[in-house]
């Protein structure tokens, strides 16, 4: 079922693509339903160019037959769409489940819009149920996960960190870093524990998306809704 919801999701996306959009193209198993609903429109004449966020989805976008480029080609795009492993009302999310989140923020930012698709299960009120990735730089591995250790017990966060894939085999990013996933179970003060953690050196990025997401097409059992981030004032 939820797989239905995700192409629902995704298929809903691809009506906002326009001819000539510069795109960023998500990863994941929700935008690679994205990917499939854009190439159909792209065999139907759609003109557009994308930006992959991950070597995953350029090689099954190109294999599709959807124009791809880099961001030093393009280095500013009208949309993204992507999917999410969290989104609160806010639409701050936690994404990086696939481990593309460092390409995925850098291409997010780049862009004008940034849309997320999910099922509706990915909605939550407080995010961190989904453990925060966060990526590190393999040099100084215990140095960096001391230092986010702090970070965590400073914002009263449980001291739960797990390397991806396991010391042996470690998970490696498509920019050869490693990843951290931190299992907080409710981030309360998700903007200033993002402020600490790309505070400390050793760390790349974490999966924190905050104040990127324009609009939100969230699928479940009563069909698509689109969601807007609530403004807290
Ligand atoms: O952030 C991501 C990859 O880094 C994905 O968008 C996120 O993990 C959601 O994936 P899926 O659509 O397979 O549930």
């Amino acid at each position: 079922m939820s797989d239905e919801f995700k192409k629902q999701a995704a298929d809903r996306a691809a009506e906002d693509v326009t001819s000539g959009m510069r795109l960023g193209i998500g990863t994941g198993s929700t935008a690679e339903f994205f990917v499939h609903a854009l190439a159909r429109r792209v065999g139907e004449g759609l003109d557009v160019i994308g930006v992959p966020t991950s070597e995953r989805t350029a090689e099954l976008a190109s294999s599709l037959g959807i124009r791809l480029t880099t961001l030093d080609e393009m280095p500013q795009l009208d949309l993204t769409v992507d999917g999410a492993d969290e989104l609160d009302p806010q639409l701050v999310l936690i994404k990086g489940g696939g481990g593309a989140l460092l390409r995925e923020k850098i291409v997010a930012a780049a862009s004008g819009q940034m849309i997320v698709i999910a099922d509706s299960s990915k909605q939550v009120e407080t995010l961190g149920r989904f453990p925060l990735p966060i990526e590190v730089v393999p040099f100084g591995l215990e140095a960096t996960r001391h230092a986010i250790l702090k970070v965590l017990d400073a914002l009263d966060l449980p001291p739960e960190l797990e390397l991806r894939g396991g010391s042996d085999r470690p998970f490696k990013t498509d920019g050869g870093h490693f990843i951290l996933d931190a299992h907080l179970q409710k981030i309360k003060q998700a903007e200033l524990l993002a402020d600490r953690l790309v505070a400390i050196p050793g760390v790349v990025e974490h999966g924190l998306f905050i104040n990127l997401a324009t609009k939100a097409y969230v699928a479940g059992t009563d069909g698509v809704k689109t969601v807007l981030p609530i403004q807290v004032v």
